[in-house]
């Protein structure tokens, strides 16, 4: 039997500018999304971790918003219908006052405008590296527990948020529910972006060969949280086919997932898992 070769989309990683000004940032997106789209043909979007609100402990509740009912959550959903995109909505501080609780939260959105998935990072960034970063995200936010996974034009997407790209037992996940791309808003730091970001992405994308996407803040040299910048798009084989510098700037690449059925055929690591002698051996620790 012949097998048709998948389809594939444009993406746009916005690097986004971040302030203090919330409606400022909003509009900012819409402004970028609308140019994503209209100058640059993307059908998938995708926005930074913590794109409305600056990134920092002492600003989430300030900036958290309920979702899908927020202004920010109405206005993502809002450009999404308008435009007729998959739109991966970054992240935001999500407020939930029935719980009392705060997480970190990223939406996607369909071309209907309807709200196809809700992901709340679950694995909260708390390091300390001293004499360069200390950071504790679980003083004020709630770890999320559960995956979530979109379908896009015949691909499944996982989605995962900045520090969860650490945890290769997450991407293991997505990979065996069948994902051919992960998506992770982030913004990693001054510290560990020049070490670790390029190589986690790219070693998440070796590991479950799919494509990969980060998409940072762009830098602001006077925030007291400065972002790393450099959103890419890692491709199956694990090279870097797009990326961004430093400041604001859109990144595209046109995603063909054939790519993904290529190297998982010529490299077929996913069938020679010995999960047997993996159980058994995590079972004598
Ligand atoms: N926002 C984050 O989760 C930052 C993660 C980070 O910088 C890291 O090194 O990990």
């Amino acid at each position: 039997m012949i097998k048709m070769a998948r389809a594939g989309f444009r993406i746009a990683l916005l690097q986004l500018k971040v302030g203090p000004n919330k409606s400022q940032n909003v509009a900012n997106a819409l402004t970028r999304i609308r140019s994503a789209v209209k100058d640059d043909g993307a059908r998938v979007v995708a926005l930074p971790e913590c794109f409305n609100s600056p990134y920092g402990t002492q600003h989430f509740a300030e900036y958290a918003e309920e979702v899908p009912s927020g202004e920010t959550s109405r206005s993502l959903s809002a450009i999404a219908k308008e435009l007729g995109i998959y739109l991966i909505g970054g992240t935001i501080p999500e407020r939930n006052p029935t719980e009392n609780k705060i997480y970190n939260t990223c939406t996607v959105w369909s071309p209907e405008g309807d709200l196809m998935a809700t992901y709340r990072k679950i694995h909260l960034f708390d390091i300390n590296i001293p004499g360069g970063i200390t950071f504790r995200e679980s003083d004020v936010l709630t770890g999320g527990s559960d995956l979530a996974i979109v379908p896009i034009d015949g691909a499944k997407i996982g989605i995962g948020i900045c520090y969860d790209i650490r945890f290769d037992e997450l991407a293991r996940l997505y990979r065996n529910k069948g994902c051919d791309m992960l998506i992770f808003p982030g913004a990693f730091n001054m510290k560990t972006g020049p070490l670790h970001w390029e190589l986690l992405a790219r070693a998440r994308a070796n590991d479950t060969q799919s494509y990969v996407a980060t998409i940072s803040p762009a830098r602001d040299a006077g925030a007291g949280y400065v972002a790393w910048g450099h959103s890419m798009v890692v491709d199956p084989w694990a090279q870097v086919v797009a990326s961004a510098k430093e400041g604001e700037e859109t990144v595209l690449a046109d995603l063909e997932f054939a790519k993904v059925d290529e190297v998982r055929a010529q490299i077929p690591i996913f069938s020679q898992r010995r999960t047997d002698l993996y159980d058994t051996e995590q079972q004598k620790s």
